[in-house]
Parts: structure tokens; sequence; C-alpha cells
């Protein structure tokens, strides 16, 4: 049987339509925004979304991301992954192991996980993982986060030791994001950044310019 490819992740800005960070927002009305900037890669993060409307977002940010031809990862749940058909998932050490959402979800959909340092990108490698999300780069208020902050010399580090595509996350936003690029980061997560931001849309614009910018060789 011929099964589908995976699909790459894009480089660049990686776009956190999150409900924790302007929680009155419709996180519909957030991924239209994020993708009006161009977000290339979305990642559904729903911590407090209750799991019957979570499913029906997922399915609707889903089908929006592919309208605009961007990735959808779900961030956490390999079902909410599985039934909305979103292009893989994010897990972390409170999740599925890497190992058994690759397991679930197969061959044709990406899985990124949650490493520290060089030997979990290794290790994450082992377990069947595209990608790996180190952090926190900076210091955040978004999540507490149980690891030190690593600072651009700390990810550029697992950078050089890791064999998957890394993406950087915690604190990145437009002040920071072509220092983050320069590390030679895959990309650059961002949540209240562009959430935040007066015209989200064109904070998704600005931070994709100045990855590029900032991007060994760009
Ligand atoms: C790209 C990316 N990297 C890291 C994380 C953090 O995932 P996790 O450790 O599972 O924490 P939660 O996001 O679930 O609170 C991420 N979401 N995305
Ligand atoms: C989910 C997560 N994991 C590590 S830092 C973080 C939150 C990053 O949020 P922000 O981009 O607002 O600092
Ligand atoms: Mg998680």
């Amino acid at each position: 049987m011929n099964v589908p490819p995976r699909p790459l992740l894009p480089p660049g800005p990686y776009l956190l339509c999150d409900d924790t960070v302007l929680p009155d927002m419709p996180l519909v009305a957030k991924a239209e925004r994020l993708l009006a900037g161009g977000a290339r890669v979305v990642q559904l993060r729903m911590k407090r979304t209750p799991i019957r409307e979570a499913l029906e977002a997922a399915r609707a940010v889903v089908a929006l991301c592919r309208s605009a031809g961007a990735v959808c990862l779900l961030n956490d749940r390999v079902d909410l992954a599985l039934l909305s058909d979103a292009h893989g998932v994010h897990v972390g050490d409170e999740d599925l192991p890497a190992r058994d959402a690759r397991v679930l979800l197969g061959p044709g959909r990406l899985v990124g996980v949650t490493v520290r340092d060089e030997l979990g990108a290794r290790e994450a490698l082992e377990a069947g993982a595209d990608y790996v999300g180190v952090g926190p780069v900076f210091g955040t208020t978004t999540k507490a986060v149980p690891a030190p902050v690593l600072g651009l010399e700390g990810l550029a580090r697992v950078v050089r030791g890791s064999p998957l595509p890394v993406v950087g996350i915690g604190g990145v936003g437009l002040s920071n994001v072509a220092s983050v690029a320069a590390t030679g980061v895959h990309g650059a997560a961002v949540v209240s950044d562009a959430l935040l931001a007066q015209d989200i849309a064109e904070r998704v614009r600005l931070l994709a310019g100045a990855f590029e910018r900032g991007r060994v060789g760009g």
C-alpha cells in the first residue's frame, strides 16, 4: 500500500494558536489572523478548552490551515490530531511518549518532541520524532517551565549537537527572533508576542521577515 509522504516542517516562525493567551478571542479567529499574516506552521495548544469544544476547534483550525497551505500540529493530543486530520502532534514530558505517538500516528504525520539538550534530541530521533522543541530560550510568563533558561548560547549548543531540526521556544518575539534564527534553528516558536500584538497578522509578517534576515546565510 502506498503511504502518502510525511509533510515537511516549513522553516521559520512557528506560531502557536493558544487558548491561555488572549483567552477571550476564539481559537478560530486567532488561527485566521495567524494565517492572514502568512503563518506556515500553526500549533494548536489547548490547555483549558473542554474536550468537545477542543475537537470542534481542532477540525476548524486544521481545515483553515490546510486551505492556506500551512502545516497544523496539535499540542499534546494524538487523539485530536487523528480525528481532525492534523499534520501531526507536539508532545512533551507530560504527554504520550514520542514512540507511542509515532505508533498511533503512523509514518505519514509529524511528531515533534520537547527536549532539553542534545542527548534528548538523540533519544527523540530514536523514538521516531521529526523535530525537537527546545527551551525556554528566554524567560516567559506564558508557561512555568521546569527547566533553566538556555539563552542563545545554550540554544546554539543544542542546535549543533541535535540530529533533528530544532525549534526554539520561550520568550521569542520580534525583538530577538533574528538572533534566535542566527543560532541555526529550523524554527522559532512564538506564542504571546504574536497573539498579544495589536495586529496579529502584521506581527507574523514582521516575525517572518526578521527570522529570514537573521537566518544563517540569510
Ligand atoms: C515547538 C514546541 N516546543 C515545545 C513545546 C512545549 O511542549 P510541552 O513540553 O509538552 O509543554 P506544553 O506546550 O504542552 O505545555 C511546545 N508546545 N511546542
Ligand atoms: C509552551 C512553552 N514551552 C516552553 S516555553 C513555552 C511558552 C512560550 O510562550 P511565549 O512565546 O509567550 O514565551
Ligand atoms: Mg505538552
